[in-house]
């Protein structure tokens, strides 16, 4: 259990708070109606309406439970709340104190907790909040103070005797969910918010679990933060530690104010009300399941009777006076400007996340095996082809060595689809860090290009070293290694704007080999450019598979080849004539390196534009 006394001691001792009421004013939350235009003039026959008119309060210093029977809307009017909705029309008021609810005023006093653990699975726990406590430092020296404070919250969230196991996920185990769930909490409280958000802190908990995480919220209320969670069928032992409702229906107010007779005088209490329009309590009945159930059935207008009744106006009398109180008061002072930029936070992410990868056999296998397995095919396969020379290089042995080098320029594009799981599969928790506003969008890309272009040197040097050596090839290592070092970075860079562009790992292992399929066929070995038709010849241009063949075709036969093909005006030619392979190896080298960085441009416009996740 928590030890409870010593965690209100810790969660007092904390900065000094800023009360912020979050104050919710007649909000209206419409989108368009899926099989009609996406036309968003709100309350239109286009639109669906998901929220109507909710106007409520939560204090800072409370614990609010946004309840409502399945489809009520609770989820919907937590995203607002938290800025974190992508679509639709929001009408009404939202306000975190005297300032209105933005993504920044969010950022500066207020935390969310997911209801789905988006976690990293190849971290411990105290990794993990220390990553987090590096990511959300605004200087060097908060991070030292952070990291101490992560000591704190370790110790009294309950988590000291698990900090050195790793979070795992779905196939690899680590933490257990309670874990998971306080974990979760503990990032949020790394910042010390003013205002917390929860969407179903204890869903999937056993009632034990789900105690010991409402006692953290409660001692974290006590402190005067503004605890707002929307919550599912509570434990009598979870539910008691909350002290305020927000009943939704059809996404309508049922009901706001306190739940219990006790507080706040109890005049206007949950409990009171639902018995003064004929629904009472047996106090032997789980209280969260009989105020659900009550709002769920169609024996009354649950909205019409609560706007109506001296309960439902007191409250409303009250979101507003607190709502002019608020606007009258000066705006708060602004926080520093952040100081950490882009590079400290690529820093951050090398430390945390990278060197745990490299670490992880998984992340370097599927990376590694395939690049040196299939050098292994072709070094024994091809074994000592470019040893010829002279007479030796006929037009067998000049197609055949044309033919290795440009498989050695296709695949490691193909293979690069061993690179698109990390997008794809880290996608929750990319955009939870993105709109926690942990790090902007070009650290991330930085990092992950970083993370995958040195690991890649290695794997190159050694698969590549072994080819060049069994196949016995001729001309510069350093530049048949650098072509094909370039080439795989390319490879990457596709293979994330496949992964940034499909919704799925599916989409994603469809997109990629369509692509290099096409070339495959236009980089001029399957059919040589020359006999592409006019209108096909160009796309040819833009493909870093043929640069990088035409850079080691040059490399390797630097016009020492005997001109053995005739054309047919009867002239004879050499292999690299014969494809075309036109420009010189720094040329073909500079193509590779600028459709490299096109690729990286593509990847980070599509990450910055396309987000598969709408809310
Ligand atoms: N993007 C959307 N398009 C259409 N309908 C939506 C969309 N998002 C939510 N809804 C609808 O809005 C209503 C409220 O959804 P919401 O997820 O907020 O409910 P909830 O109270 O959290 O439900 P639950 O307890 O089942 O999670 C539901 O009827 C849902 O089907």
């Amino acid at each position: 259990m928590i030890k409870s006394s010593s965690a209100s001691e810790f969660f007092s001792k904390t900065k000094t708070r800023h009360s912020t009421p979050v104050i919710v004013d007649s909000v209206c939350y419409d989108i368009p109606n899926g099989t009609k235009s996406s036309s968003s003039t709100p309350n239109s026959s286009e639109n669906i309406r998901l929220l109507d008119n909710v106007s409520t309060v939560f204090e800072n210093g409370s614990m609010s439970a946004i309840m409502g029977p399945s489809g009520a809307g609770k989820t919907t009017l937590l995203d607002i709340l938290s800025c974190r909705k992508t679509r639709g029309v929001i009408s009404g008021t939202v306000m975190f104190g005297s300032q209105n609810a933005t993504k920044k005023t969010f950022k500066e006093c207020a935390a969310y907790v997911e209801q789905f653990d988006t976690l990293l699975p190849m971290l411990t726990v105290e990794e993990t909040l220390y990553y987090w406590s590096e990511m959300q430092a605004r200087t060097h020296a908060d991070a030292e103070l952070k990291k101490e404070r992560v000591r704190e919250i370790l110790q009294h969230l309950n988590l000291t005797s698990c900090k050195d196991v790793v979070v795992g996920d779905a196939l690899n185990r680590g933490i257990s969910g309670g874990q998971a769930k306080r974990t979760n909490i503990a990032l949020a409280l790394v910042t010390d918010p003013d205002v917390l958000f929860l969407d179903e802190p204890t869903s999937g908990l056993d009632s034990q679990s789900s105690v010991e995480v409402v006692e953290i919220l409660r001692n974290l209320a006590n402190t005067g933060v503004t605890v707002v969670a929307t919550i599912h069928s509570p434990t009598p032992d979870a539910f008691r530690y909350f002290d305020t409702l927000c009943m939704l229906k059809n996404g309508k107010m049922t009901f706001t104010g306190p739940i219990f007779d006790e507080t706040a005088g109890g005049k206007y209490s949950a409990i009171s009300y639902f018995a003064s329009i004929g629904f009472k309590w047996d106090t032997k009945s789980n209280l969260a399941d009989f105020l659900t159930t009550t709002c769920a059935s169609e024996d009354l207008d649950f909205e019409d009777a609560f706007r109506n009744s001296e309960c439902g106006k007191a409250a409303l009398t009250k979101t507003k006076s607190i709502l002019e109180k608020e606007m009258l008061l000066p705006a708060k002072p602004k926080l520093a400007k952040a100081e950490r930029g882009a590079f400290a936070k690529i820093k951050t992410l090398l430390k945390y996340r990278t060197i745990r990868n490299y670490k992880s056999v998984d992340f370097v296998m599927s990376r590694a095996a395939g690049q040196i397995l299939f050098a292994i095919v072709q070094f024994t396969l091809f074994l000592e082809i470019g040893k010829a020379e002279g007479e030796a290089m006929d037009q067998a042995n000049q197609l055949n060595v044309a033919s290795l080098l440009y498989m050695l320029n296709i695949l490691p594009s193909f293979g690069a689809s061993g690179y698109m799981p990390s997008i794809v599969l880290e996608r929750a928790v990319f955009y939870r860090e993105v709109d926690d506003g942990s790090y902007p969008l070009f650290s991330y890309v930085a990092y992950k290009f970083i993370e995958e272009g040195v690991l890649a040197i290695p794997v190159t040097l050694v698969a590549q070293t072994a080819l060049y050596l069994g196949c016995a090839l001729q001309g510069s290592f350093a530049i048949f290694w650098i072509c094909n070092y370039m080439v795989l970075s390319c490879g990457i860079a596709l293979a994330y704007v496949c992964a940034s562009v499909a919704p799925n790992m599916d989409a994603a292992n469809t997109l990629l080999p369509v692509y290099n399929v096409i070339q495959l066929l236009f980089s001029g070995m399957l059919i040589r450019r020359a006999d592409m038709p006019s209108g096909w010849e160009w796309y040819s241009h833009t493909l870093f598979v043929r640069y990088g063949w035409q850079a080691q075709m040059i490399n390797h036969f630097d016009n020492k080849e005997p001109k053995v093909f005739q054309t047919k005006e009867g002239k004879m030619e050499g292999i690299i004539e014969f494809y075309g392979a036109s420009g010189t190896i720094t040329s073909n080298l500079i193509a590779v390196f600028g459709l490299y960085w096109f690729w990286i441009i593509v990847a980070y416009v599509c990450m910055k534009n396309i987000r598969h996740q709408s809310r």
